[in-house]
């Protein structure tokens, strides 16, 4: 649960983001964006297609530091473990060595099965990438995340081009990462699931994007149900028409 009152776990004010073009002028993503969080808080980004969500994240969690602006504290000072869309897992390791090979030197002989069982894959560690669905190595790209032991858990579209089924054994996968005390940043357009997973959702706007409002869900992760889901997003959708696809 969400550490109300206590000092942030990070927090970053982006002023402005700019892309040069390929013809040298500048495009504008992000223009105002402060945004923290707290200590086992799950925050959802939430906006429309292209408004500069994982231009947030990225410099959030200090992969993009060429911005106007600052985070606190640097992330290169916190453990941060990152989940893209796409999975990224090297095809020559098996799902348990793509997982190992990110630990620090210290920890690269540690016993990795407790891990590889929590997340589901002790029937998969020794399958190699090619092998896996694509839900199946996003869950490996979730768990080699968390076997970082991760200060923020960083996570953008995790539930992108599943199908139900998969997207919804994920969720649950997110959801116990979550249960354990990490912080999670999480970028969705899907307003269910951030409304199923966040503690908070902070809605964007198109592109230059800026915060728009954040909104706080005292309801348990656990006691959510698809109704309460539903009214939650048509109060939201009521309010924010972009979101209405979502
Ligand atoms: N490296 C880059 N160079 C130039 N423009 C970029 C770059 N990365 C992103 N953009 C542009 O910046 C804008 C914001 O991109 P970003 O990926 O942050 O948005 P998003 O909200 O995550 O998009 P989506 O909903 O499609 O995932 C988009 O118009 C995108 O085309």
């Amino acid at each position: 649960m969400s550490d109300a009152g206590a000092s942030p776990l990070i927090e970053a004010v982006i002023r402005a983001k700019t892309y040069r073009r390929p013809d040298g002028t500048g495009m504008e993503a992000v223009c105002g964006i402060t945004l923290a969080l707290r200590r086992g808080e799950f925050v959802c980004l939430i906006g429309p297609s292209g408004c500069g969500k994982t231009t947030t994240l990225r410099i959030l969690a200090g992969l993009d530091r060429a911005f106007e602006g600052e985070v606190k504290p640097d992330p290169a000072t916190l453990s941060i473990g990152v989940a893209f869309q796409e999975p990224r897992l090297l095809p020559w390791r098996t799902v348990e060595e793509n997982i190992r090979l990110v630990l620090p030197k210290a920890r690269r002989a540690m016993d990795l099965a407790p891990l590889i069982a929590r997340f589901g894959l002790s029937a998969h560690a020794a399958r190699y990438p090619g092998e896996l669905s694509l839900g199946l190595a996003r869950r490996v790209s979730l768990a080699r995340a968390m076997a970082l032991e991760p200060d923020l858990l960083v996570l953008d579209e995790p539930f992108v081009s599943l199908d139900a089924q998969a997207a919804a054994e994920l969720r649950r996968y997110v959801a116990l990462a979550a249960d354990g005390g990490t912080s999670v940043l999480m970028v969705t357009h899907n307003v269910r699931e951030a409304l199923e997973l966040a503690d908070r959702v902070v809605m964007l706007a198109p592109r230059p994007t800026h915060v728009v409002e954040e909104v706080c869900l005292a309801l348990p992760r656990a006691m959510r149900d698809g109704p309460w889901i539903e009214a939650e997003r048509a109060a939201l959708a009521a309010r924010f028409p972009l979101l209405r696809e979502g």
